[in-house]
């Protein structure tokens, strides 16, 4: 047993040079064990060397050729031959120890079974323990009080190791402490030999299980914790007495090896899916960790991690030692061992000093933080007086960005378990209305194949989003595959492209001040490709106690919820941003907000503080007519043989639309199918439940009742908003023509009136909306619907003959020698909103001038016009109305 001088104790002066924390890496040692009696008798040959005191060697003869890495260095590494007094002395007792002065501190052992983590970690713990206890007992100056726990995760369940009770126990979150462990035993150490029994218990009551590798195999993780506590004996009950207070952790981990190498059966196997849980975050933690503190860190994904969450890149000084079978047959679990010691080594921790200071270091330590103050003070401009509204104002300001970011992550988390709701939902009707299809004779197909793909598609997603986790608690842990299995826990959104479409942007953010949208921005980047609960609610934890902390800091700083500031409120022009693959998400959910009433009725509605800001934002919109020609539509379109023939039959007629830039058919409908898809997935449970009760009703007399005269409304209304709008006329057409059936349509009808209100809402307000990268305003689309007339009216002399077009300009009106009789007629088309038969004159001449000749529902059933659920429905005879 070893003098402890001075010198030898980490002072915490030593970690505080440059301010109150200190950042350091963690101190990795590799432990190399000699071969077994059993390895010998094997044959087995050694294969590692450590050929220095930093660099251990892969010797096989083999390996030159597999191009994996011979050499690896570590801070210490340790022969076979080596004494584990060695490898305290060289490396951890510094560390340990750093727990007396007031620092946390944390030793890990990490290998595969049978490396020799519990014989080193026995050994490390004793030198510690006896260190400690002399250094008490030479610093009578000081009152120490030590007090010990020790914990056990076995399958993912925590239990007491200094109970006969064996009953799991419950983490708890503190505010101050961190992750605690609701009611471990922790005994007040009387000498030394009371703590060797305590160890012999916690040696008793750890699980040990027997694999084909390892007869006394630790199968659980094993947490023992020394805590120390220690006040300078002059300054005790005189009221001004710092405490120092510190635990240091010995962690002998369960065996790393991959469950099946172990030959585990039954309980085994189950043991080792958990303890591959534990082992598999901790490697996703040290992986991440190694990579920087960028982004999150899963530390609650495992008990472990949860646990140990300040001993990896937290509070506290870490060593790992990493044990080593020398043995050729474990050398793919030695790399992986040593590739996992690779990544531990880039990780840094922040080490502080707990509770106070000893005096000397507080001597040292206020002129310092004394001379700081006293020049920022004197940096900061202004009136002396001290000004307490800025002073507070500065402070609060951190607080509400926090709060922004929670409550953002909150609507985030809420939507996401919508979605998941309105897809459940939808796929339960799908099935269940599969089943009634049979049964009747002229029941409409509801989703075209490519929504139920889409929804089953989403499902999948979903399921793997959270299946996911199961499948990889029972992957090995290995390091270098981590790479591969990083979506550990990661969101359904990240599993496909689809389901990123899917992730709606929070419309709320168009609430959020400028200087907000940087962060918002990430927050949101984050959460459409990282985004499930666990992480959600991780996220919301960890900013709130980032807000705890902050109001600790400011106890002046109300507590309660903040209202937002006018500020807020104020804000200027915001651009949602518009990614490939949220761009219409973003727009239909600044839709349905819009949509606050989903009465149909909604122009008698007051308008909400959303649509009183329309005048200081800037909004996109989907595209709904124009920019896709079918050309496009049948690539990117695997729908149905029948479908690609229909779009070729509709390119090969005499009309070349290219030619005279006539928005497409194609285009209209996945414009129109788009816009319904997402405004159905939008839709909240309580949404669903309405169109689920109103689908009810459709098929019962009530909903023939009433439906035509609400058709019938908003038909009309949106004939005028079309006209105030300045639509494309060829958009009116294709939409009259196509969405007859009203009551099967609904959703089409809903979804274009809505986006005609807000565009009239938007124009009125003389604000822009970008669609489809072009900004439109009220005098652009008077613009666009007037060169649309002009090519129209060119049109005329290719469609018409002679007579035809005479016969029109009398029908019309149009006296026969007037001069520009085709534009005159064009600039009457669609103009009297009050007249229905204006209206289907209109739409047909627009029909034949665009060369667009319908079939009804053949045509829109080939084209997938079907978006709502499937329903039982009796053929509907509603059809656009009259309305004069
Ligand atoms: N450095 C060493 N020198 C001599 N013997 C060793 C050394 N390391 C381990 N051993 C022996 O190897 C055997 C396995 O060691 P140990 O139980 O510590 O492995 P382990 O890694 O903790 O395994 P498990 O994960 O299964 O608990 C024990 O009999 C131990 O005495």
């Amino acid at each position: 047993m070893g003098e402890i001088g001075a010198e030898d104790l980490v002072n915490w002066e030593k970690l505080q040079s440059n301010g109150d924390v200190s950042e350091e890496k963690i101190l990795v040692l590799v432990r190399l064990r000699p071969l077994s009696e059993k390895e010998i008798a094997r044959n087995e040959v050694a294969d590692w060397e450590c050929i220095n005191s930093t660099t251990i060697l892969y010797r096989n003869s083999l390996q030159e050729r597999s191009g994996l890495p011979t050499a690896y260095s570590f801070d210490r590494v340790f022969r076979g031959d080596s004494q584990t007094r060695e490898v305290y002395d060289e490396g951890i007792k510094e560390i340990a120890l750093s727990v007396v002065d007031g620092v946390n501190s944390t030793v890990f052992a990490y290998g595969q079974t049978s490396s020799g983590k519990t014989y080193t970690m026995n050994g490390i713990t004793e030198y510690t323990v006896t260190d400690i206890y002399e250094y008490v007992q030479r610093h009578e100056e000081r009152a120490f009080v030590m007090k010990f726990s020790a914990m056990e995760i076995y399958n993912e369940v925590v239990r007491d190791l200094l109970s006969t009770e064996n009953t799991p126990l419950r983490m708890l979150d503190d505010p101050e402490r961190g992750t605690i462990i609701e009611k471990l035993t922790e005994e007040t150490l009387r000498d030394w030999n009371h703590l060797k029994e305590l160890l012999s218990i916690c040696e008793a009551q750890r699980q040990v299980g027997e694999t084909s590798l390892n007869e006394a195999s630790s199968r659980s993780h094993q947490i023992l914790r020394l805590t120390i506590e220690s006040t300078a004996r002059e300054f005790i009950g005189k009221g001004n007495s710092t405490t120092l207070a510190a635990s240091v952790n010995f962690v002998d981990l369960a065996g790393s090896e991959r469950a099946s190498q172990a030959l585990s059966v039954g309980q085994r196997l189950k043991e080792g899916c958990h303890i591959n849980r534990s082992l598999l975050t901790l490697s996703t933690v040290i992986r991440k960790l190694s990579k920087g503190r960028n982004g999150h860190i899963n530390y609650r994904d495992s008990k472990l991690t949860r646990i140990l969450q300040p001993a990896l890149g937290g509070n506290a000084r870490t060593a790992i030692i990493c044990t080593l079978s020398p043995s050729r047959s474990h050398v793919e679990q030695s790399r992986n061992t040593l590739l996992f010691a690779s990544c531990a080594k880039k990780i840094s921790t922040s080490a502080q000093v707990n509770g106070g200071m000893s005096q000397k270091a507080l001597g040292k330590h206020l002129p310092k933080k004394v001379a700081r103050v006293e020049n920022e003070f004197k940096s900061t401009p202004g009136p002396p007086v001290w000004d307490h509204g800025a002073f507070f104002k500065k402070k609060d300001a951190p607080i509400e960005k926090l709060e922004k970011e929670i409550s953002e992550l909150k609507k985030q988390r809420d939507l996401a378990h919508s979605r998941i709701d309105d897809l459940l939902r939808a796929i339960e009707t799908d099935k269940a209305s599969s089943q009634k299809d049979d049964e009747i004779i002229h029941s409409e197909s509801s989703y075209s194949s490519d929504d139920i793909s889409d929804l089953s598609h989403k499902t999948e997603d979903l399921h793997l989003g959270f299946g996911q986790d199961t499948d990889e608690i029972c992957k090995e842990v290995r390091c270098v595959e981590m790479d591969k299995s990083d979506g550990t826990n990661e969101s359904f959104g990240q599993s496909t492209s689809e389901s990123e479409e899917s992730m709606p942007i929070l419309s709320e953010s168009i609430n959020s001040p400028v200087l907000e949208q940087h962060a918002l921005s990430d927050l949101r980047t984050q959460a459409t490709v990282n985004c499930n609960y666990g992480e959600l609610n991780q996220k919301i934890q960890d900013v709130e106690k980032t807000i705890d902390s902050l109001f600790k800091q400011n106890p002046n700083a109300s507590t309660s919820p903040r209202a937002p500031s006018a500020s807020t409120e104020a804000s200027g022009s915001f651009k949602l941003t518009r990614s490939q693959s949220c761009g219409r998400a973003n727009v239909m959910t600044a839709l349905s907000e819009f949509e606050m009433s989903e009465q149909l009725q909604s122009e008698s509605t007051p308008p909400t503080a959303l649509e009183k800001n329309f005048a200081r934002k800037q909004w996109k919109l989907p595209p709904v007519i124009y920019g896709t020609d079918i050309a496009r539509l049948a690539r990117n379109d695997s729908r149905s043989s029948d479908y690609s023939s229909f779009v070729d039959e509709i390119r090969d007629q005499n009309y070349s639309h290219e030619e005279e830039d006539i928005p497409t058919l194609g285009s209209f409908v996945t414009g129109l199918r788009e816009m319904a898809k997402i405004q159905y997935e939008n839709r909240t449970g309580h949404q669903i439940q309405e169109i689920e009760k109103r689908d009810e009703n459709i098929a019962g007399d009530q909903m023939m009742n009433d439906w035509p005269l609400k058709f019938e409304k908003l038909q009309k209304s949106i004939i005028e908003l079309w006209q105030t709008c300045n639509i494309s006329l060829i958009h009116r057409t294709y939409f009259i023509l196509l969405i007859k059936d009203g009551v099967k349509d609904s959703i089409y009808v809903e979804v274009e009136h809505r986006r005609l209100s807000f565009l009239k809402e938007i124009f009125s307000t003389g604000t822009s909306v970008v669609q489809d990268g072009r900004t439109l305003t009220l005098a652009s689309s008077k613009k666009s619907l007037r060169r649309e007339r002009e090519m129209l009216s060119r049109l005329m002399y290719k469609r018409y003959t002679e007579d035809e077009r005479n016969r029109i300009y009398k029908e019309w009106g149009i006296n026969l020698n007037s001069k520009q009789r085709r534009l005159q007629l064009v600039h009457l088309l669609w103009t009297d909103t009050e007249k229905t038969d204006h209206i289907t004159k209109s739409a047909a001449i627009v029909a034949k001038l665009i060369g667009f000749s319908h079939n009804g529902r053949a045509l829109k059933e080939m084209l997938g016009l079907s978006f709502t659920p499937p329903r039982v429905v009796r053929r509907s005879l509603i059809t656009w109305k009259k309305t004069a």
